[in-house]
């Protein structure tokens, strides 16, 4: 279903990503194993057409090439980006948060059965369904994120670190749910840094490794292997002299490499296109997660598509969204139900500090001039080269 071919990805004179090729089937889930900085996110980003560097290759969806299109045209194709951290819209409930995911044209005929599906596949998002999405824990929180893209019907859901931050029993609960969405029928692709719950679900891995593709096989070989055990799941396979079949040894997670400031942050992008949150009079963007952002800020795709009749309008739904949180409960925001306590308690990332606002439309509207203010920024942000 999904062919790539000979990726490759340059941040200026950094080759981030040097010649990857891999494939991801229907029904199949496939990960990415990698240390920091190897090079994950760039390969899932320059798939789904928001990469900020210099993209070449194949990206093959159903034999057409997606590299070069633009972010929501990808989208259009059919595939949906889970982004690192989410980037879920905290103060609009679940169901808002899914309808938001509705908008590919591809999705937008068939809305009521879309969320039927996810609802039927993520029983727990139909429970909560009128619960803020910020009020939730962090596995609930990602369930959303990844309910959200299923809404846009894809054939390949792209997960860029869907466990990060989430506590043992959430993981797992996260990655039953990535069976269940395999079961669906849908091509999984999958960054993640935990390999043994991820290789558990996962059908067939590739190690990346300084940007190369260095070894491929199925999942359950590649979790026995000794070398891949010593790298990614603690084992001692060093001891046993163990080798992988790939060109080099799969390296021990190494410190984030420094990130040089060779584009606008994603965040700044995203917020770029955003803009019409404020501007109804614009059509609506495509709402297709693009890239992690710090606050619970919406976060989009990329440009914003040629208009459509029924196209639903993003700043008629934060307004609706708005009233209805007013009505709901007007300056507090929905207590949070009683979750049964979770083994460790690090798990859930810190929930951004939100200003104690009047009422929730002060809220929306402080929102919407932080994306503004994002927006402008970008606009005249000028990358230095
Ligand atoms: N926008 C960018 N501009 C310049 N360099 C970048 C940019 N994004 C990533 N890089 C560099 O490309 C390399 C690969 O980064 P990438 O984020 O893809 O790694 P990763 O494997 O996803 O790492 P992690 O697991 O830490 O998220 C790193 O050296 C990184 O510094």
């Amino acid at each position: 279903m999904l062919d790539v071919r000979n990726l490759s990805v340059s941040y200026g004179k950094h080759r981030a990503l040097d010649g990857a090729s891999l494939r991801v089937g229907k029904g199949e889930i496939v990960v990415i194993l990698g240390a920091n900085g190897a090079g994950k996110s760039t390969l899932l980003k320059a798939v789904c057409g928001i990469c900020e560097g210099r993209v070449s290759g194949e990206a093959l969806l159903e034999n057409s090439d997606l590299v070069g299109e633009k972010p929501h045209k990808i989208v259009e194709a059919g595939i949906a980006l889970v982004p690192e951290g989410r980037g879920v819209f905290g103060d609009l409930t679940v169901e808002e948060n899914l309808t938001l995911g509705a908008y590919a044209e591809r999705a937008r005929d068939d809305e009521a059965g879309n969320l039927q599906r996810v609802l039927s596949l993520f029983p727990k998002l139909g429970e909560r369904r009128k619960q803020t999405v910020r009020t939730m824990s962090g596995g609930e929180q990602q369930m959303v994120a990844i309910g959200r893209a299923m809404m846009s019907n894809p054939s390949i859901l792209a997960l860029d670190e869907p466990s990060l931050g989430l506590s043992p029993l959430l993981c797992k609960d996260l990655f039953e749910s990535l069976r269940v969405v395999k079961q669906a029928g849908l091509g999984i692709l999958l960054v993640e840094q935990n390999a043994k719950q991820s290789l558990r679900i996962a059908d067939r891995g590739y190690l990346l490794e300084n940007g190369t593709i260095v070894h491929e096989d199925d999942a359950e070989r590649l979790a026995n292997d000794p070398a891949v055990q010593k790298a990614y799941l603690g084992g001692s396979g060093a001891a046993t002299g163990a080798k992988r079949p790939g060109p080099t040894q799969a390296s021990m997670p190494k410190p984030s490499a420094p990130r040089p400031a060779a584009g606008p942050k994603p965040s700044d992008i995203a917020a770029a296109a955003m803009k019409s949150v404020s501007a109804p009079a614009r059509p609506a963007p495509p709402v297709q997660p693009a890239a992690p952002a710090p606050k619970p800020t919406p976060v989009t795709n990329g440009a914003a598509p040629a208009p459509k009749p029924n196209a639903p309008n993003i700043a008629d739904m934060v307004a609706k969204a708005n009233a209805a949180s007013s009505r709901r409960n007007g300056a507090a925001p929905a207590p949070k139900p009683a979750t049964p306590p979770q083994p460790t308690a690090p798990a859930r990332p810190a929930q951004p500090a939100i200003p104690d606002f009047a009422s929730s439309s002060d809220r929306l509207r402080a929102m919407i001039e932080e994306i503004e203010a994002a927006a402008r920024r970008a606009e005249t942000y000028k990358p230095r080269r």
